[in-house]
């Protein structure tokens, strides 16, 4: 049996609720999931500065997950917030919903568009795609141009436009899949490839998968290079508790 920490990294916890319900549809029978927030941040992560706080309470869960003994840890926020520096902190497999999500896409369509939420979002997808080595995978991208909480709100106004967005892309952007760029559309992934007739993927249940696969393939994070342990040294102040 596993025990996978799936982390939103913003402090809403309707969405974290969301989240924990999209990884516990998915999990292997014996899988247990743990979802949880920070204590302190962010409502929601639309940006930068946004992402800066949101990676201290990252590492801050997945310290006390690593306590908790939990078998893989999930950064459920479309940016991966901290995502190398919590692979420094920890023993076991950290994945990133949108490097889950875009992986997973890779292996069923030569090219896919991501719909994600603000305009600026796009932009940070942008720099993901680069980072991850997916630039030419993806052949476009859209803002649905609601904030993040659009999606908590039940006038389902968020979600409609996440469907239409869904069907345009299908018929104009060439593509075979689609990455729901969002843990809050976690939802909604399975409805829309049944509805859509293409594959439109949640990068939570991608990551759930991921860390069973790795977990029985006893792979996990390297330690030899520059993922390993971070430097011992005194942190003060808030950073205290990250020691
Ligand atoms: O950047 C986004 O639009 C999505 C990202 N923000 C957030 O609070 N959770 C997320 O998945």
């Amino acid at each position: 049996p596993l025990l996978i920490q799936v982390i939103n990294p913003n402090t809403s916890l309707a969405m974290t609720e969301t989240i924990g319900m999209a990884a516990r549809a998915v999990a292997a029978t014996g899988t247990e999931i743990i979802a949880v927030s920070p204590s302190q941040g962010v409502p929601s992560i639309e940006g930068h500065f946004d992402e800066a706080i949101a990676a201290v309470g990252v590492l801050e869960q997945v310290k006390r997950g690593k306590a908790q003994g939990v078998d893989g840890h999930i950064i459920a926020c479309f940016g991966d917030p901290g995502l190398l520096a919590a692979r420094e902190v920890a023993s076991k497999p950290v994945i990133g919903i949108a490097e889950a999500a875009m992986h997973m896409a890779t292996l069923v369509a030569t090219r896919f568009s991501i719909v994600t939420t603000l305009p600026r979002t796009v932009i940070i997808a942008r720099h993901l795609l680069q980072r991850y080595g997916f630039e030419h995978h993806c052949a476009a991208l859209h803002a649905i141009d609601l904030p993040v909480l659009a999606l908590e709100q039940d006038s389902g106004i968020a979600q409609q436009k996440v469907r239409e967005y869904c069907i345009q892309s299908l018929h104009q952007d060439g593509v075979g899949a689609i990455v729901l760029g969002c843990g809050g559309m976690a939802d909604l992934a399975q409805a829309l490839t049944r509805e859509l007739a293409i594959p439109v993927i949640d990068g939570v249940s991608a990551a759930v998968k991921l860390i069973e696969s790795l977990s029985a393939l006893g792979l996990t994070t390297s330690k030899h290079g520059d993922l390993d342990y971070p430097v011992a040294k005194p942190l003060s102040g808030m950073f205290s508790t990250l020691r």
